[in-house]
């Protein structure tokens, strides 16, 4: 590391009046941010904030994302003697910024588990030392509410030298905002074991509530609160309706490279979505990665740095992909699934543009997405130890904040408007001079609109049967509730995959209670329904020539599977010492079970298969993984069959087409596709070889729960098909 030297405009303690106004003087101030770090000038409010810390003041300040919150607490470490204490709520945070200042030559350290004994002893013995060379130091929440932590602190703050305590995504103190964390609550001991020293709470993301909450939790005094506009001009704000895409992986793709080879983030749900879609991507030509919490430490680093440096340029990824992410120039934040809160929106899609260059936000929204959300919403306070009080509070406040970003995608107006009075800000009319597609193809919106609301409408009337299985309330058992309501919580989330089913009517029926459609008048509706029927014939028409069966398990999603599955294995190897089991070999045994248990229900019953296996891998004994593994010898020795050919049994579906015609019709005519006769119309399902292959217990669970489904007529099945093909798309 190569050291700058330092400016001489050191120490307040021991100047005067004069030097102290010198020292938090513009022009000074100024020096030290060209001199570090080669920027001409502050932005917004960042001098105000650095000048009321000099000056000893509390400070709560709002700036949004990119706004360049931590030079708010990284150049008053440079202008005083002492040390600034930061508080970051991720360890990768900490990384980054650490990283990035010493690169700079600011000496900076961080204090966390993953640092060795040897150098966290190097760290105390330099702020133990009479003049300590760090100036920055960051610590997680969690380390400030050990016992032995806070001892130190006192200790350098007794010697004068704790000069500014900075908390960086304050409103993680907050129940209120969207990212609570626990240890964060640990901060309100800050105040009264240090009471004079000055403390300044960063947030891009915090609504009226929230702040009032970060201010009285942190017991700031008279802070200078100092709040930016959230809004970033040079964010297009954009949303895609699922419902009304002929293919949605296929329209991100193409928007992808239509862009060139810019830089991307795209966050999705689930796990198996991110593999999915990235191989999906990866085989159309972008070059990009899947992050999420899945992936072993390892592999996530090797992706995040390979991102960063422009090696990769697409990142789809779960909210573990989250907050430090200091890439300056991506020019697209998508959300494939609809995010739980504005706050969480703007914070991710706040990702774009950190240049100030343009970009774009796209989200595409699904009802489906929207139905699945409100479920895990609705019932996410459940497993949490809470009072059933305060647990229908959550789950209301929840679906509050979910409410605002359905009618983000629902609404016609002002994409930015919203986004901006969601967060308590007054905003005119002009603001966003069609920097959002309501403001620029405001018709088109509104067709769009209206052709999701037919979408809608059709639905109901059929008796919709687009329903994931775990949707059945109750009827899931507690394993899987757990992981599929952590979901949001990556440290712990769910490779649960969540299936089409015809289960479940009565469950649709009032989910799909929509808004949308009590709006709709008879003419409108009539309207509508005539443009849903051209758009049905055009999609059928479309559908017949791509020849795309959308439930088919492709080559792409088996190879993701198996590197899944490899992932696993090894995770599993270094958990059991070491275990001797070739991984690849292992890896395609496993994903094979899946594939002939399931190639013929659908890539969604094949994808649970594939989580499933996940999870026991994450649990099993040595002994009980060498029985099931050992099957692999047997079979594949009993089989006689090259490994290769083992991977494609006789009986399965072969993709290729040459084999097994009709069961791949019948494999898919339960769940999806029908063949369809003249003008695109189903045939009746009765001249269809319907019979189901033999289901595993997977779907016999969800059949056996299936009650109001088995006595369907086979009419309402009928219709129930023809709407599934009359989606509108
Ligand atoms: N005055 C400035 N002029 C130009 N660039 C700046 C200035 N201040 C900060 N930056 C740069 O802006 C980028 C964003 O800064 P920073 O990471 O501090 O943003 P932030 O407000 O903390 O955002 P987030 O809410 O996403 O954490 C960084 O690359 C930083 O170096
Ligand atoms: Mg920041």
């Amino acid at each position: 590391m190569q050291r700058k030297a330092a400016l001489p405009l050191r120490d307040a303690k021991s100047g005067n009046a004069n030097k102290m106004k010198a020292l938090c003087g513009k022009e000074a101030l100024v020096k030290l941010l060209r001199w570090h770090f080669g920027y001409p000038d502050f932005r917004g409010k960042q001098l105000d904030a650095i000048q009321a810390v000099l000056s000893g003041r509390d400070c709560f300040c709002l700036m949004p994302t990119g706004g360049g919150k931590s030079m708010c607490y990284q150049i008053p470490a440079l202008a005083k003697t002492g040390i600034v204490l930061v508080v970051c709520p991720l360890i990768a945070l900490m990384e980054n910024q650490v990283m990035a200042l010493k690169e700079k030559g600011i000496c900076a350290e961080f204090l966390s588990s993953t640092i060795s004994t040897e150098a966290k002893n190097k760290i105390h013995d330099d702020l133990d030392s009479g003049k300590p060379s760090t100036r920055l130091l960051y610590v997680t929440p969690e380390l400030i509410a050990t016992a032995g932590f806070m001892p130190k602190l006192k200790k350098i703050y007794a010697r004068g030298l704790l000069s500014l305590i900075a908390i960086d995504e304050a409103h993680c103190i907050s129940s209120w905002g969207h990212d609570f964390r626990p240890s964060y609550r640990q901060l309100s001991l800050l105040r009264s074991h240090l009471p004079d020293v000055p403390i300044l709470a960063l947030t891009a993301t915090a609504a009226p509530k929230v702040q009032k909450d970060v201010v009285q939790s942190l017991h700031l005094q008279n802070p200078l609160i100092l709040k930016s506009s959230f809004n970033r001009p040079n964010i297009y704000y954009e949303v895609r309706y699922k419902d009304l895409l002929d293919d949605a992986y296929a329209d991100l793709s193409n928007t992808l490279k239509s862009k060139g080879d810019v830089c991307a983030i795209v966050y999705c749900l689930e796990r198996s979505m991110c593999d999915e879609l990235s191989a999906h991507l990866s085989q159309n030509g972008i070059s990009c990665a899947a992050y999420h919490a899945g992936l072993n430490k390892k592999m996530r680093t090797s992706v995040l740095d390979e991102w960063i440096s422009s090696k990769i340029q697409v990142v789809v990824a779960t909210v573990a992909f989250g907050y430090g992410i200091d890439r300056k120039d991506v020019r697209i934040v998508c959300h494939f699934n609809i995010p739980k809160s504005m706050e969480g929106f703007y914070q991710e899609s706040g990702r774009a543009g950190r240049d100030q260059l343009p970009c774009t936000s796209l989200l595409y929204y699904g009802v489906d997405d929207r139905k699945r959300m409100e479920f895990i919403l609705r019932n996410s306070g459940s497993k949490k130890s809470q009072s059933s009080t305060s647990q229908e509070e959550s789950s209301k406040k929840s679906m509050a904040d979910f409410t605002q970003m359905v009618e983000y995608c629902e609404g016609s107006g002002c994409r930015r408007k919203r986004i901006l009075e969601s967060f308590g800000e007054k905003v005119t009319a002009s603001l966003c001079e069609k920097t959002c597609d309501a403001c620029r193809h405001p018709n088109l919106v509104a067709r769009n609109l209206e052709d999701l609301t037919t979408a809608i409408a059709l639905r109901q009337k059929g008796g919709s049967s687009r329903i994931f299985i775990t949707s059945s309330s109750d009827a899931i058992n507690g394993e899987q509730l757990s992981e599929f309501w952590n979901r949001g919580d990556e440290a712990i989330g769910s490779d649960d995959d969540i299936s089409d089913s015809d289960d479940g009517n009565e469950v649709v029926n009032n989910l799909t209670k929509s808004k949308l459609h009590s709006r709709v008048g008879v003419n409108e509706k009539l309207a509508m329904l005539e443009r849903a029927e051209e758009n049905f014939y055009r999609n059928e028409k479309a559908k017949k020539q791509s020849k795309v069966d959308k439930n088919a398990i492709s080559d792409a999603m088996r190879e993701s599977s198996r590197q899944r599955l490899q992932n696993a294995l090894k995770q599993a190897q270094q958990r059991l010492d070491n275990l001797k089991i070739e991984l690849e070999t292992s890896a395609s045994f496993l994903e094979d079970e899946c594939y002939k248990k399931y190639s013929k229900t659908g890539k969604s019953f094949y994808y649970s298969q594939v989580a499933s296996t996940v999870r026991w891998l994450a649990t099993t004994s040595s002994v009980d993984m060498l029985n099931r593994l050992g099957t692999m010898k047997e079979s594949t020795s009993m089989d006689a069959v090259p490994e290769a050919e083992g991977r494609t049994p006789p009986h399965a579906i072969d993709h290729s087409g040459k084999e097994g015609t009709s069961n791949e019709l019948s494999g898919n005519a339960q769940s999806e596709i029908l063949p369809c006769g003249d003008r695109g119309m189903p045939v009746e399902s009765s001249s269809v070889n319907t019979k189901l292959p033999q289901i595993p217990s997977f779907y016999e669970f969800v059949n056996s729960r299936k009650t109001k489904g088995d006595q369907l007529d086979d009419t309402k099945k009928n219709s129930s098909r023809v709407e599934k093909k009359m989606r509108v798309q």
